[in-house]
């Protein structure tokens, strides 16, 4: 039986998927119907220009049952974008992020959304996310399309008080970053896997309609489960509401071990979106 969280180095929790919000225009109204159905994590980032609409989606859901409907209840992920990077520009930018989610008062977790900006800024930015953390404003910190170097980097920096609770990589199983995965678990790192569809591109592969038909389900049930399986924490976007509920619906069903080895492909490497995690 899979567990519905996953602990995090610092002792709190991720719910085992979440809600992606890239490109979602109607956030608001996806966000409260997401949370009405059970999802309990929203990622978002200074990119999608879209957390305002994503905090009125929770705050709207808070507002419709305030006695169960609570606050702590949510995760709400936000990162920071490439041209927000460095101590004084991070600081800044985290303020932002800050007015723009206002009555959900703070952030769980604040993510670097990718490594580009070189060592120093990339520390500096860090630093910021730290003294965030101490102001209680940011609860967790993490990174975003980190490689192993970039972490290495962090993790033997001397001014690391908070270890990254997680990396949010393109996990899937075209693009399965073995080597990257085995060392964020070894650092008990959590994974949180983006574009577990990879975009919408392999929704149609013909394991995981057969896979899907066997067991009854959507071919898109069959891909998170199988990143939840892995033990990482998928974040599928839909813009759509029916999909909404068949896409979250992934603790009724198994898959056993041949069906995850069929889905397997080790040997492929096929970003659907940009590939940073090795940049200098
Ligand atoms: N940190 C980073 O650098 C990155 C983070 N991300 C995060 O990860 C999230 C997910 O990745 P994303 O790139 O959106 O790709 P996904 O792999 O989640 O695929 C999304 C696509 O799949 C379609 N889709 C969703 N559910 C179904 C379904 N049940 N049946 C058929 N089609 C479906 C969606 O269309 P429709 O909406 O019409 O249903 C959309 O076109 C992002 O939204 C973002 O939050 C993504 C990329 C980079
Ligand atoms: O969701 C995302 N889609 C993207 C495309 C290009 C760069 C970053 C991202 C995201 O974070």
């Amino acid at each position: 039986m899979l567990s519905k969280l996953v602990k995090l180095n610092n002792g709190s929790y991720l719910p085992y998927m979440g809600l992606g919000t890239w490109e979602l225009r109607n956030a608001t109204e996806v966000v409260k119907e997401a949370l009405n159905i059970g999802y309990r994590l929203i990622d978002t980032a200074v990119l999608y220009g879209n957390e305002k609409e994503c905090a009125q989606g929770v705050l709207e859901w808070m507002k419709e049952d305030p006695e169960h409907n609570r606050r702590e209840h949510v995760c709400y992920i936000t990162k920071l974008w490439t041209n927000q990077h460095g101590y004084e520009n991070a600081k800044k930018a985290i303020k932002g992020c800050l007015e723009q989610i206002d009555g959900l008062k703070y952030i769980d977790l604040l993510l670097i959304h990718a490594p580009t900006q070189g060592k120093k800024m990339r520390l500096e930015t860090y630093q910021a996310m730290q003294e965030a953390v101490d102001e209680g404003v940011v609860k967790s910190i993490g990174v975003s399309n980190y490689g192993i170097d970039h972490l290495k980097e962090l993790l033997s920096w001397p001014g690391l008080k908070y270890k990254p609770v997680a990396n949010e990589i393109e996990v899937s199983p075209w693009c399965m970053r073995q080597e990257l995965c085995n060392f964020c678990s070894e650092n008990d790192i959590a994974v949180i896997a983006f574009a577990p569809f990879s975009h919408a591109n392999r929704i149609n592969d013909p394991d995981a309609v057969a896979i899907a038909k066997k067991k009854g389900v959507t071919p898109a049930q069959v891909l998170v489960r199988w990143s939840v399986q892995k033990g990482y924490v998928p974040i599928p976007k839909t813009k759509n509401l029916d999909r909404l509920a068949t896409n979250f619906d992934v603790l009724s069903f198994e898959l056993s071990d041949e069906e995850m080895k069929t889905l397997d492909h080790p040997d492929v490497h096929d970003p659907s979106d940009w590939e940073v995690t090795t940049c200098p």
